[in-house]
């Protein structure tokens, strides 16, 4: 009998600005919840804001802090107060600043620009020290949190670290994402919110209802 492959993606919720909303989306099932520090979101919070969110948490749900260009001092800064277990990138940083912190790392990848097509070896070569990267639907440097998507079919073939999908997914298109990309988890900010930085229990619950739906889902 042939063993069907147990599969669990990963779920990262982000850009919490409400205690309450931390906890309910552990409940529900997230397994990381991302806080956004880049300038100009408008859902950047407070390193003291994110540390006291932090303590709604639930165990065994990971804590991640969200950059854009940020300095090198504010992110020291948030790693010393919200003691995130990962950091993400969103923009030009490279290699060696992101993993000065001490903490893995994600590298946001934009894939907005239409002409430009990522090449996997390229990416592991340019960002050699991350954890893993996140295929997003901004343009290189862009603001993340568009509620956008992309041409899922543009994700390079052959990357050989870990990938989060983000960009505009909703509990109405995450399962054909996931079926369409096999990605390590998803990712998404707009298509669980009311208004920017306030989520939405009811699509919290659809979307992670729709993901373990695909997880259980045998192809034809
Ligand atoms: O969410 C933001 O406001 C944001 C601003 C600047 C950089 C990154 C940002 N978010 C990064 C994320 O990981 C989002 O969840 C991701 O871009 C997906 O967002 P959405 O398309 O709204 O689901």
């Amino acid at each position: 009998m042939n063993q069907k492959i147990l599969f669990r993606t990963r779920i990262k919720f982000c850009g919490f600005t409400r205690a309450g909303d931390v906890r309910l989306a552990c409940e529900l099932g997230a397994d990381a919840i991302g806080f956004v520090f880049a300038h100009g979101s408008k859902r950047r919070v407070a390193a003291e804001e994110a540390r006291a969110m932090r303590q709604a948490l639930a165990p065994m749900v990971d804590a991640v802090a969200l950059f854009r260009d940020n300095t090198i001092d504010e992110v020291r800064d948030v790693v010393r107060k919200v003691r995130p277990s990962l950091l993400q990138f969103h923009g030009d940083e490279e290699d060696a600043f992101c993993r000065g912190f001490g903490v893995p790392y994600l590298k946001a990848i934009g894939m907005g620009d239409d002409i430009v097509r990522q090449h996997p070896a390229a990416l592991q070569e340019r960002y050699p020290g991350a954890a893993g990267f996140l295929f997003d639907s901004h343009v290189a440097g862009g603001e993340g949190g568009t509620g956008k998507t992309f041409d899922w079919a543009r994700i390079p073939t052959g990357v050989q670290k870990p990938y989060l999908l983000a960009g505009g997914l909703t509990p109405d298109n995450v399962f054909d994402a996931i079926l369409a990309t096999l990605p390590w988890g998803v990712d998404v900010s707009t298509g669980i919110e009311s208004e920017p930085g306030v989520k939405d229990g009811e699509l919290m619950r659809r979307f992670v209802e729709e993901v373990r739906r695909v997880d259980c889902h045998v192809p034809d």
